[in-house]
């Protein structure tokens, strides 16, 4: 299998404090992954490191065909590498309607020097309409996202990165507070999303991860301590353990 992103015995001490220990890593380019493990395993940690906004002590990050090293890089070009990460809490501009949010996203795309002079194209506007139909929101263009449910403020914002079109999506626990019908509707636009480009959920819900149906990595202690189906590694002693027997 070829790899988008390739963590290879990646350590970080915070304090002295080994957060992750010699931690690998991989996933192929249209691929969807959930990481899985109690408080505390790494998983923001992980997500810090592959974005750049913490700095591995040890171990290298490898990116796309020619390996480009990761490390080292700062947050800025890994996001123009085609990193993109969605935080638990939504960051969309409220006074804005659906619509401009999309467009600002696609806009932003451009440049800011671009930007200035920026009005949407025929094929910007269907690009738009098109993002909106994939996140649930073709309804909802012209209302304002301060308006939105929880859920589906989290959708606009994920339709707002993939408007960046990151090859690789970070997605941090998308299911918090929604309600079931917006856990199935998040559920399919990260399976879509996947179909062409590599999707990483951090997730604690574990139906959820089951409707994800993928392939799981579990953490802790800043190491992977098993990795497979739902099935596989929920039966793995260790798991049971460190996780879910608890
Ligand atoms: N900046 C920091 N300084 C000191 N310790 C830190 C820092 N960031 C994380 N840690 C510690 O590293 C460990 C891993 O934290 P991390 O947030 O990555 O875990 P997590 O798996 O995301 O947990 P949760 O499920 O609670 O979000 C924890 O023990 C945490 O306290």
């Amino acid at each position: 299998m070829t790899s988008l992103l390739e963590v290879s015995g990646v350590s970080v001490s915070f304090d002295g404090f080994r957060a992750i220990n010699n931690l690998s890593f991989r996933i192929g380019p249209a691929e969807l992954r959930a990481v899985i493990g109690p408080n505390g395993a790494g998983k923001t940690t992980f997500m810090d490191i592959v974005t750049g906004k913490t700095r591995a002590d040890s171990g290298t990050v490898r990116w796309g065909e020619k390996g480009l090293s990761l490390t080292g890089l700062s947050e800025a070009r890994i996001a123009r590498e085609g990193v993109g990460r969605k935080f638990q809490k939504p960051t969309v501009f409220e006074d804005q309607s659906v619509e401009t949010n999309l467009l600002m996203a696609l806009k932003n795309r451009r440049g800011p020097f671009a930007a200035l002079i920026w009005r949407p194209k025929p094929a910007e506007m269907e690009r738009m309409r098109e993002l909106a139909g994939t996140i649930g929101l073709s309804a909802h263009l012209a209302r304002k996202a301060g308006e939105l449910s929880h859920g589906q403020k989290q959708w606009l914002e994920i339709g707002m990165l993939l408007a960046q079109e990151p090859k690789l999506l970070l997605v941090d626990e998308p299911a918090a507070g929604m309600t079931p019908a917006e856990r199935e509707k998040t559920t399919e636009i990260l399976v879509e999303a996947a179909k062409t480009r590599a999707v990483v959920v951090v997730e604690h819900d574990m139906e959820f991860v089951r409707r994800l149906n993928c392939r799981v990595t579990v953490l802790h202690e800043g190491s992977v301590l098993a990795e497979g189906s739902l099935d596989h590694v929920t039966s793995n002693k260790d798991v049971i353990d460190v996780y879910l027997g608890r």
